[in-house]
Parts: C-alpha cells; structure tokens; sequence
C-alpha cells in the first residue's frame, strides 16, 4: 500500500529544519542563474527574458486554525504562479516547516520549465505552507488544508492552477483540497488537483510516476553512457514518495542499490539493499532508523560512495561544489529538485559526470497529474498498462530530444532542457503579445 496513505507517516518523514543547507545558495538565485546561463541561445527571444525572472502571480495567505487545545495558531502560505503563458499553472503543494516564499517562487519556476520541457500544456506554479505537519492533530492538519485551499481558491481551478502534492502532503491532502474547493464552488471539481484517491477521480500509476520516471531517465542515460541496469550500484538520498519509488524500480531491474538516506538515518550495504523490506520498515517506523538490513555510515561517506547512479531524492541545495568533488558516480539523476546548486553544475561537469536535470528526471510525476487532469475531464479512466506505456513514450521522446540538443550546443542537459524549455514558454508569450 502507498507510503503517502497517512499524513502522519508524511509527517514523520520530513527531516525538519536539517534539510535547509547552509551552504547552499536561496533557490531563487540557483533558478535566476539557470536561467541567465540560457540567454545565449535565445536569439530574438531573448528580449522577454526577465518574463522568467518575475513571477506572474506570488499570492501570501495567512492560515489561521482553532487548535485543539482552543488556541488560535497562524501559519503563513503561498501559492506562486510563475508563467501561465502555455497553459494553466500546475505544481505541488509542500507541507514543511522550512517553506519560504523564496522557495516556493523557485520550485514553481521549476515547474514552469518542466512543463515546457515535457511538452505539457501547463504554466508553472507552486504552493506551500510553513508548518511541521507532524506538529498537528489530524483534526487540525484538516482544518489548515482547508483555510488554506479558500484562501488560494482566488486563483486556483482546474482551468487556471492545478496543485498536486509534493513534500508533506498526499492523496488525502489533494482529496480535502478538492472538497473545500468543490463545496466553495458549489459543485464537485475533480480536476481542481491531482495526484487525489482512486475514488475521487485520481489515476493509476500517479503514485508511482516520479520514481517510475526517475528509473527511465537513469536507465536512458545508461545507454548512451554504456552502463549496464544489471548490477549497477546506485545511491539514493530521500527515500519518500520519490527516492522510494525509483529505489524499487532500480533494484527490480537488476540494479544493485548500495546506499539510501533519510532524514532518520544514512545506511550502506555492498551487496545490495533489500528495498521492499526498507519501504515496510518505513511504512511502520516512519524513517530509516533502526532498519537492519544496512549499516550506518557518515552522511559525507555517502556522497563519496562508489557508484554508477547517484540519485538525490530529497531537498534542494544538496549537491554543492565540495560535494561535487568528493562524488564518485558517473551518472546523477535529480529526483529532487533543485538538489545541486549551479556552482556544483560546473564541477561536475569538468569532472565529466553526467547530471540528468529535475526538470526532466522528476516529471514523470507532472506527466501522469496531466494524464489524470485529462481522464478527469473526460470522465474516462485508462488502465494502469495505458498510463504506464504513455508516460514511458513522453518520457524517452523528451529525455532524447534534451540529449539532442546537449549534443548540437555542447552544453549540459540542464542547459538543454532549459534552452527547448525557455523557447517553448518565450515563443508563447511573444505570440500571445503581438499584434498580426
Ligand atoms: N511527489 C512527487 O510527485 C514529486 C516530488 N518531487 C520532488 O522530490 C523530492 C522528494 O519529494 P517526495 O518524495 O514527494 O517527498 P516525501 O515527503 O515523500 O519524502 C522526502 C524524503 O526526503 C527525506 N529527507 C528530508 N530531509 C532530509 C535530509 N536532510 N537528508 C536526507 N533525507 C532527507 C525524508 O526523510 C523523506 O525520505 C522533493 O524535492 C520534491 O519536490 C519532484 C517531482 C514530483
Ligand atoms: O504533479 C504535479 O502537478 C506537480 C508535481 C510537482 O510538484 C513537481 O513536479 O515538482
């Protein structure tokens, strides 16, 4: 059954204030930076840059809850739509006690890119709300979801921003989202969110899709580095939805994973971690700690593991330039996003390791919400084989195209995609503002 059944055990898994890394820049200057590195290759374009560097919409709502003890706690929440050029904004809904508005504005610009990467018709956006869930009653975490998702309902709406989950939430989240919403409205929207319950209008293979996405692009990257799946070692940090997930994936495909980190403990095994019983140990315990099919090691051990993937699956700012010196892996696939910081892009490239960007590792989680938006709509429900086979082509059709133009420019598939990306979201905003 899902990891993400129970907020409490979402709750549990959220490495508290430990993942802000001191020394790591704000998100919001890592994306600036990823996107001034594209300006070179945007011709005429290029004069609606600063579209990119100014988000649309940035909405901050105050999030007042009678607790159960009857006091009144505030919490503050945002919701951030980045770029509608090419579509409604779509993006996750984050659950932590770190959120900032500095970094909802950055992952919601990373939704923006990711959107256009894929190919999706979506704009870019993100929300969040500073809070420990595990902090909250589930009285209280329910009446906190609801203020909140009234007071984005000025701008949210499943043909204007659809939120989805992301760290700290789950299908339970995104099922009170869409009743709050619906009752607001008058009438049931299930296309308002996704990533919802089966029951509610949710799609199959949802659940799975990051980590399922993770795994395509590791294993397309693979080709053309000429790393064979069977026995390859691989090391994941994060084991949530995300590093869970593509941890599974991997193994079942014959890969060896050697290492795996959460915000409770950092395990090795040489010979091979046995992820299902890890992800039952989770599903009961509520992180890694105490597992005993791996040992303990020193969390700066584990960037320096031997291995062919390295996939960070947890927060952002985790790979920085002293951690990119110290990696030995060949290739890294960003579950994450925003995981390395643009100054550890440089060493990683000059140390000539392969890094497979968020914005095209991860969106196999935004892919499958598309589908499900779709399906919503239609009020027609393909089966698990379907999404899982459509996800598979958008995924390998968008993983080439990137590696396509990493080739013709020389540049790091990061650039690539931000370059097809940026392309895709400026040739929009230009047509939309010219006159015939
Ligand atoms: N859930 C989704 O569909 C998508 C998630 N992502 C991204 O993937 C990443 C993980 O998200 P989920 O797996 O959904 O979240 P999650 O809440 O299910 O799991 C997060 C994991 O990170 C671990 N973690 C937290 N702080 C840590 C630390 N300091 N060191 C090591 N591990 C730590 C937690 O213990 C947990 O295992 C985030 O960056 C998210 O934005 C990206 C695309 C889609
Ligand atoms: O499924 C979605 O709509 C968004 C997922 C997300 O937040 C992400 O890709 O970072």
């Amino acid at each position: 059954m899902s990891m993400h059944d129970d907020n409490s055990g979402a709750s549990a898994r959220l490495g508290g204030l430990s993942y802000l890394n001191p020394a790591a820049p704000e998100p919001w200057a890592s994306f600036i930076e990823q996107i001034e590195r594209v300006r070179p290759y945007l011709g005429p374009l290029e004069r609606w840059i600063e579209t990119l560097k100014h988000p649309k919409r940035t909405l901050i709502v105050d999030v007042p809850i009678e607790r159960d003890d009857g006091t009144i706690a505030h919490f503050e929440g945002y919701r951030v739509q980045h770029n509608l050029s090419r579509g409604p904004g779509k993006g996750g809904i984050r659950f932590h006690p770190a959120v900032t508005l500095n970094e909802v504005m950055a992952l919601a610009g990373w939704m923006t890119v990711k959107n256009a990467a894929i190919g999706l018709p979506f704009g870019g956006a993100k929300g969040g709300i500073r809070v420990d869930p595990s902090s909250l009653s589930k009285g209280e975490l329910q009446r906190m979801t609801r203020r909140y998702t009234s007071e984005i309902g000025l701008i949210i709406g499943p043909d204007r921003d659809i939120p989805a989950p992301d760290v700290g939430t789950n299908a339970k989240t995104m099922a009170v989202m869409m009743d709050t919403f619906s009752m607001n409205r008058g009438g049931t929207a299930t296309g308002v969110v996704t990533g919802k319950p089966i029951a509610l209008g949710g799609s199959l293979g949802r659940q799975e899709a990051t980590g399922r996405g993770v795994y395509l692009c590791a294993r397309e990257a693979g080709k053309h580095q000429h790393i064979p799946m069977e026995g390859a070692r691989v090391v994941v940090q994060g084991f949530g939805n995300v590093g869970g997930i593509a941890a599974r994936l991997f193994r079942a495909a014959g890969a060896r994973v050697i290492a795996i980190a959460d915000h409770t403990a950092t395990l090795a095994n040489e010979a091979g971690i046995d992820i299902p019983a890890a992800q039952a140990w989770v599903a009961e315990h509520g992180g890694l700690a105490g597992f005993n099919g791996a040992a303990p090691i020193d969390i700066e051990d584990f960037w320096q593991l031997e291995c062919e993937y390295l996939v960070p699956a947890a927060l952002e700012g985790q790979i920085t330039p002293e951690r990119a010196n110290r990696v030995r892996t060949r290739v890294v696939v960003e579950g994450a996003n925003g995981p390395t910081t643009p100054a550890a892009d440089d060493v990683l490239r000059d140390r000539g390791v392969l890094v497979v960007p968020d914005v095209l590792a991860n969106a196999g989680g935004v892919t499958v919400s598309y589908f499900e938006w779709v399906q919503d709509f239609s009020s027609f429900f393909w089966t698990e084989d379907e999404i899982n086979a459509r996800l598979e082509r958008i995924m390998v059709s968008a993983y080439d195209a990137i590696w396509q133009v990493a080739q013709e420019k020389q540049v790091p598939l990061r650039t690539a995609a931000f370059i097809i990306a940026c392309h895709r979201v400026l040739e929009a905003r230009a047509e939309r503002g010219l006159y015939p």
